[in-house]
């Protein structure tokens, strides 16, 4: 006798229906009843095996009488456990949740940095690393790998700190390092009050496809650029919706339908 593959999937799926069907009615009346059908069912068995006829045609009819009246009797306890049984998605729900609150976390993070930068007019300069890797920018600063906290970032970029100068890296959940040099834009049409430091959002955003805060120290005036798309006066609700955006479209296919809106609903 040879075993195929839709034997082993067949005995798997019934494996775990079964197994599903003893959690569900676990600790309830109902755990009774089906271990009594059970053993209905093996005399059922026992009775075709021996030849039985009329004590099997008993089982049978007892069988079809009893199926009914569980469905009547149990009928609660069925009701709950099909309740049970769509809430069975709710760690897939956690997940998804959880995802959507450290989006929310990271964002929120980094915007109450960025307008608290912008009010105090301390120059600063984010980068958020998106699908091309910067481990060679990385290289050039000081590593840190340090939680994204709005605190944080406010120190780096405080005139007397001692990473002030340079730009900050932020990947995933992370602010890898501070102090880093990014190449120069060699674009000639380039607005003239703009600096170094735009320049080199922009240089950065030609070799990648990664999310650029600037924050003006003359005029605390917030600048994003996006592959070597400059765009300026940015206030905190905008980078916030494009934060959430990015980082949704970041992450997997799932969450990005999900994240779309935040928690609550609305984006
Ligand atoms: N290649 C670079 N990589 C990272 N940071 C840089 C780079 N070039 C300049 N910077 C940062 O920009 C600062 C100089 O900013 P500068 O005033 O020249 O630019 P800006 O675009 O006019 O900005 P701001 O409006 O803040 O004055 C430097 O102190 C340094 O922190």
């Amino acid at each position: 006798m040879t075993i195929k593959i839709t034997d082993i999937i067949d005995v798997l799926v019934m494996t775990f229906i079964i197994y599903k069907v003893i959690m569900l009615v676990r600790e309830t009346r109902a755990a009774q009843l089906l271990k009594g059908l059970f053993l209905i069912l093996i005399f059922s068995r026992i009775s075709i095996l021996l030849n039985l006829y009329t004590v099997n045609w008993l089982i049978s009819s007892v069988f079809t009488v009893g199926m009914v009246l569980i469905i009547v009797v149990f009928q609660p306890e069925l009701r709950r456990a099909f309740e049970k049984l769509g809430r069975s998605n709710s760690i897939f729900t956690s997940i998804v949740k959880l995802k959507v609150q450290q989006i929310n976390f990271k964002t929120e993070e980094i915007v109450n940095a960025v307008a608290s930068l912008s009010r105090q007019k301390i120059g600063a300069l984010i980068v958020i690393e998106n699908g091309v890797g910067l481990a060679d920018i990385v290289e050039t600063g000081t590593i840190l790998n340090s939680e994204i906290s709005s605190e944080l970032i406010i120190n780096l970029f405080f005139p007397k700190s001692p990473l002030h100068d340079g730009a900050v890296i932020i990947k995933d959940e992370k602010i890898v390092a501070a102090g880093c040099f990014l190449p120069l834009s060699s674009n000639n049409s380039l607005s003239k009050e703009l600096g170094t430091r735009h320049r080199a959002a922009l240089g950065m955003s030609e070799k990648s496809d990664a999310f650029i805060i600037v924050v003006s120290e003359e005029t605390g005036i917030i600048t994003t650029v996006q592959n070597s798309s400059i765009s300026r006066h940015i206030d905190s609700e905008t980078l916030k919706n494009t934060l959430n955006k990015l980082f949704a479209d970041s992450d997997n296919t799932i969450f990005k339908k999900i994240t779309s809106g935040d928690e609550n609903g609305n984006n």
